[in-house]
């Protein structure tokens, strides 16, 4: 054996190498266990902090808080585990009965892919193990056919490597589609989309949800069905090839280890699942609270309320980074634990089971060189066999804390679903029961019959109110701020349940915009081109009879806004909300009540930013369309075209006034509250007098026959004095070099190498040096281990043994710590690049010119979110995935 016996060192090296390993090895001893337990000690006291902190803001009596939460905690956790998994079970049912042929067929063919993986990686290791057979036998012809072989085999196992991903890929995406489009069906159906947010509450984003948590589901649930395919075939087909050639008692050694350490990782195993769900709860309120940002980036601006807004993010960002503060650490004791009982102590267990064999076994080789290049060969095949048992069985085994992971998910998505659904049905149910004393039914008119509107918040609006709108008359409402003019129509759409009462309406249901069509004061614009605004809700696919040029002119011209079709051409999509004004918005608003004709229009204060002329002749040619008008407005001018005043006092009271009364005192009908007059019902009284005067003297209301100006002073000047004005300034989107983009923000994320993120890395540099250098004393011990086989030393592999195990133990620190460190950069940086990046963002305007001076385009809210997370954690992945080959290469040299 001359290979190993080059491998002998001399008495005095031997001995040396000896002192220094015992001491080595005693000390990293001791930076294992003091380093699992400040882990375990500091993440505990981290999390139960947060835990207080959110349930109290007091700290005094936290001493017994502790204790409450520690007897409560235990029940809590299972509680909530069990419902997790009870929400994955419901969604695999769902995923399961929707995916069709093509999806039964996507899993066949990742169970096809898993078994040529298993056979291709079996036989690799077999000619692995003829390899070093034949280079022992010094057979040339054969080591190099083996060598093409295992050519061949490589290249097939990283095609069907690729072929795996590819078809993990489709099965995520439909998953994604599946419960994508039952989320929608529920969200959309009878207004829950609305519901969500402003009646239940008990969903906080659940866009969030939709497009963040389903697709991380299906992506990670799609990956434990490719790897625990492929660890089941793994696990029968190298258990039967144990079985074929030593004794079973192997595999029963291997699956007694794996389900014991299995056992004790479960029992150790923080709630992933909740603190995952928790997570991505924090981190969409964070995203929420950008995106609001752009939504009101003007309103802002005008306030000058960036510092508010600043220091409101700062603060949800602040709590975001607290908890995955808290989740890195559980990660990272909690991965020291199960690297130690599945990988490292599981690798040094699986060296006993490889070795075992050899000195007792059936696979003991004799003195002949035939017989040691046999066990060369053998050794390689047998050490594959058993690393593949251990591995295959130990993903099983820790797919309960991926399912646990998953359960958090799982439970964010099914408890959307539960509530849409609830939504959704409690108003199907009030238009059936009809022996109920609420409920709605159809009829050509529109009724309230003893109906209370009382807010989500059970505040009662209006009390018992009766009140009937024939087709063809026309009803004013009037009455203070919040008195509950627009609620009623919420009841009256649904939106709000009827909580007593009997509605009766035209077309209920889907059909309902056709009969009723409501205009709100805050005007609504739907991406796309002019003529889907005018169209709106109706697609162009929609339209029975598609939208002509010339009656679009005509729309437009109802409205005055016919100089839109000059400045937008018609197939230009445009977001509207931000280029018109509000004025502009509520016109287009009236041109799509034009369009759609309905039977009743309900107008809630949708001429409140129009002139009053305009007003007036929107009013007269609504009713010359035949369209009853609701009108909700504060304008006395609008009585002349309603037949009725409904008038809330805004303490549940209302009184209705009919036209053909010259006297206000003359009430058709009336709720009171109570006797005592209320500052809001005085305002009422006010409001109701100034109709009623109105009424007498209409024409005096007439802002046609009044002169707001009776000398002219100034005029604007001719156009020969017009001096061309410069074009508005539009932002530079383009961007700098590349190097100088790379060369900026690193000085942002490392701006002195003495800082936080500098000693991250000086650390991440000393773990992987330790790294190497057990991974450099595994190498040689795997050696001396052939040494001793061949030799049948039995008392000096056992002592090899012992040193492994605390090999073994010292990795388990190191690797979850490399990753701990790995994922504390990531988040150093991202807090870095969010506040250097608000900073700029919130100062001059930034965030409403970035949308509004030619950079529409540019998502900021998502850049400074979504795509920060992205760059930073790929980044520091980059940065220690670098370092660690680089280190390597140094230790070598
Ligand atoms: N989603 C909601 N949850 C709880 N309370 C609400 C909700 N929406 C409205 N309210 C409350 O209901 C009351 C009536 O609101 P509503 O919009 O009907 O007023 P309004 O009479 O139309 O007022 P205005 O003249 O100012 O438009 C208000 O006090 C408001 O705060």
């Amino acid at each position: 054996m001359p290979s190993l016996q080059l491998l002998q060192l001399t008495e005095h090296g031997r001995g040396l190498l000896a002192s220094r390993r015992k001491a080595l090895l005693v000390a990293s001893g001791v930076i294992v266990a003091g380093g699992t337990a400040a882990a375990f000690m500091q993440s505990r006291n981290s999390y139960r902090k947060t835990d207080l902190s959110s349930c109290n803001g007091n700290n005094d009596d936290k001493e017994e808080k502790g204790k409450l939460i520690g007897k409560d905690s235990n029940v809590k956790k299972s509680r909530q585990k069990k419902g997790g998994m009870r929400s994955l079970q419901i969604l695999a049912a769902i995923l399961s009965s929707r995916m069709g042929q093509m999806g039964v067929g996507n899993i066949l063919a990742l169970v096809a892919i898993a078994v040529l993986r298993t056979t291709v990686s079996n036989r690799l290791a077999k000619v692995q193990g003829f390899l070093f057979r034949s280079a022992f036998l010094r057979r040339v012809p054969a080591f190099f056919r083996l060598i093409l072989e295992n050519i061949v085999l490589c290249f097939l196992q990283s095609t069907l490597h690729s072929t795996s991903k590819y078809l993990t890929g489709s099965l995520s995406l439909r998953f994604r589609k599946i419960l994508t489009r039952v989320v929608h069906d529920q969200y959309f159906q009878n207004m829950v989309y609305y519901k969500l947010s402003h009646v239940d509450r008990r969903i906080s984003n659940p866009e969030q949800r939709i497009a963040s948590d389903v697709p991380r589901f299906c992506s990670e649930l799609s990956d434990l069905v490719q790897e625990d395919l492929v660890a089941v075939t793994d696990g029968l087909l190298y258990t039967w090839r144990l079985c074929s050639y030593a004794s079973p008692k192997y595999f029963l050694w291997i699956l007694a280890y794996v389900l014991g350490a299995g056992g004790m990782i479960r029992k150790f195993s923080p709630a992933f699942g909740k603190l995952m769900s928790k997570e991505q709860q924090l981190e969409g309120e964070y995203r929420q609270l950008h995106s609001r940002i752009r939504t009101h980036a003007e309103s802002i601006a005008f306030y000058g309320g960036e510092t508010r807004e600043e220091s409101h993010i700062q603060q949800k960002f602040k709590s975001l980074v607290r908890h995955m503060r808290a989740v890195h650490h559980d990660n990272w004791w909690f991965g020291m634990i199960q690297d130690f009982l599945l990988k490292y102590l599981g690798a040094t267990v699986a060296v006993i089971l490889i070795i075992e064999p050899f000195f007792s076994g059936a696979l003991r080789p004799d003195s002949s060189t035939l017989g040691r290049a046999e066990m060369l060969s053998n050794l390689r095949y047998h050490t594959s066999v058993i690393i593949s048992l251990f591995q295959s069985l130990g993903t099983l085994s820790i797919s309960s804390r991926r399912l646990n992971r998953l359960s958090g998910y799982a439970g964010r998505i099914h408890e959307l679903m539960v509530t849409s659904r609830e939504l959704g049905a409690s108003d199907e149910s009030s238009h059936q029961i009809n022996g109920n004393r609420n409920y709605v039914s159809q009829a050509n008119y529109i009724e309230f019959d003893g109906v209370k509107v009382v807010t989500p918040t059970g505040n009662v609006l209006v009390e018992d109110l009766t009140l009937r709108v024939e087709s063809g008359s026309n009803l004013l409402i009037t009455g203070p701020n919040g008195s509950g003019k627009s609620s009623l129509f919420r009841v009256l759409g649904g939106l709000w349940p009827l909580v007593s009462g009997h509605i009766v309406k035209p077309g209920i249901g889907s059909d309902l915009n056709k009969e009723i069509f409501y205009v709100p004061q805050r005007p609504y614009t739907a991406v796309g081109t002019l003529c889907d605004q005018l169209i709106y809700p109706l697609t162009a696919d929609q339209e029975v009879v598609p939208l002509t040029q010339s009656e679009m002119v005509e729309l437009l011209k109802n409205v005055d806004l016919e100089y839109l079709l000059d400045r937008y051409p018609p197939e230009k999509e445009v977001n509207w909300g931000d280029e018109l004004s509000l004025g502009e918005q509520q016109r287009l608003g009236m041109a799509r009540l034009f369009y759609h004709k309905p039977k009743f229009a309900i107008l809630d204060e949708c001429t409140s930013a129009v002139t009053t002329d305009m007003e007036e002749r929107f009013c007269s040619k609504v009713r010359a369309m035949g369209t009853s008008c609701i009108t909700i407005s504060h304008r006395p001018a609008l009585v002349a075209f309603h037949d009725l005043v409904l008038s809330l006092d805004g303490e549940g009271g209302w009184s209705v006034h009919s036209k053909s009364a010259d006297s206000p005192d003359f009430v058709e009908s009336e709720h009171k509250n109570n006797h005592l007059e209320t500052d809001r019902q005085s305002d009422a009284i006010t409001v109701q007098r100034a109709f009623a005067n109105t009424k007498k003297d209409s024409t005096l209301s007439s802002p046609r026959s009044q002169s707001y100006f009776s000398e002219l002073i100034a005029t604007h000047p001719s156009d020969d004095n017009n001096i061309a004005l410069p074009v508005f300034p539009q932002l530079q989107s383009v961007p700098r070099a590349f190097p100088l983009r790379v060369a900026s923000m690193s000085k942002i994320m490392i701006p002195t190498v003495f800082d936080t993120q500098g000693a991250q890395l000086l650390a991440v540099a000393i773990l992987v040096v330790s790294r190497t250098w057990i991974s450099d004393r595994i190498a040689s011990l795997n050696g001396t281990t052939v040494k001793f086989v061949l030799e049948q030393d039995k008392a000096a592999f056992i002592r090899l043994i012992g040193v492994s195990v605390l090999q073994s133990a010292a990795s388990s620190f190191i690797a979850p710590s490399l990753r701990y460190l790995t994922a504390l950069l990531a988040l150093g940086w991202r807090i870095r690049l969010t506040k250097h990046l608000l900073k700029h963002y919130m100062k001059n305007n930034a965030y409403y010119n970035v949308f509004n001076m030619g950079c529409a385009e540019v998502d900021a809210d998502q850049r400074l979110t979504r795509d920060l997370e992205k760059l930073t954690t790929d980044l520091s992945g980059l940065v220690t995935g670098m370092v660690k080959p680089t280190v390597s290469i140094l230790c070598l040299i």
